[in-house]
């Protein structure tokens, strides 16, 4: 039986010293970001107990850490982002980014938008719905991911999202050159692209975090700028269909 008072949730650990070299000006954000993970985060099961100590390294400046793969003023869909990451955090980092994060289920919906109103990002967009459900309607300039799915699976969903040009950064372990030795060909079946693996945060992340980029090299469908479709409301809606 409960007490019907609510137990403290947990504190997350202070941040590292690479921290502050990590988010700079955002660092405010950041720390609030990973006290409502921490307390909230846990309370609601969208982060396990044991992720509370290794917030920072394994999951904040991690994530951070593919910022510099994203050019000024990027548009970019961050896929099946759970509590937000990876895309809460570059949101956060960088504002000059417009980041829109596509997760199916409510309950992490939810928390996103309380984050987003919380931490008052207002690059950051959530959207509800699965990556493939997007296809034909949402075009973008790169999309992220981590531990969404396995690569042949997690391209299929996020290449017809990207724009010619654009690219796939998925967030995988040490096993990403064998990871993607192994769907290489399946990947570029989809669409035209290249592949590599870079390794971003060097000097500030501990592993460097591992991306496996694929960049597509073919139109692949989205329409011409100028035949956007307007946005029910009227109003442009960002990274819809230009
Ligand atoms: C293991 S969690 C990872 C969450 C977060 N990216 C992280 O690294 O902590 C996988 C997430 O992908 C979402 N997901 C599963 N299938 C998806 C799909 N087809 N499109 C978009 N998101 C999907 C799930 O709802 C879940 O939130």
């Amino acid at each position: 039986m409960t007490s019907g008072v609510e137990e403290p949730g947990a504190v997350p650990p202070a941040p590292p010293a690479q921290a502050e070299a990590v988010f700079g000006d955002s660092l405010p954000k950041a720390r609030r970001y990973a006290e409502l993970l921490a307390d909230d985060g846990v309370r609601r099961g969208l982060i396990g107990p044991r992720e509370v100590p290794r917030l920072w390294e394994r999951h904040l400046i991690n994530c951070a850490a593919v910022e510099e793969l994203l050019p000024e003023g990027a548009e970019v869909v961050d896929i099946g982002s759970g509590a937000g990451l990876p895309g809460l955090v570059l949101g956060l980092l960088r504002p000059d980014i417009r980041m829109i994060l596509l997760e199916p289920l409510l309950r992490r919906t939810v928390f996103l938008d309380e984050a987003v109103g919380l931490l008052d990002l207002p690059n950051v967009e959530v959207r509800r719905g699965r990556a493939e459900e997007a296809h034909g309607e949402l075009y973008t300039d790169f999309v992220t991911a981590r531990a969404v799915a396995p690569l042949p699976r997690l391209a299929g969903w996020a290449l017809p999202l990207l724009r010619k040009g654009g690219s796939l950064l998925a967030l995988k372990g040490e096993q990403a050159e064998a990871e993607l030795a192994a769907a290489e060909q399946d990947v570029s079946k989809l669409r035209p692209s290249v592949s590599d693996v870079i390794r971003v945060g060097r000097g500030k992340v501990d592993p460097a975090t591992t991306v496996v980029r694929v960049t597509v090299t073919s139109d692949g469908g989205p329409p011409v700028p100028g035949s956007q479709k307007k946005a029910r409301s009227g109003k442009k809606k960002r990274g819809r269909k230009r």
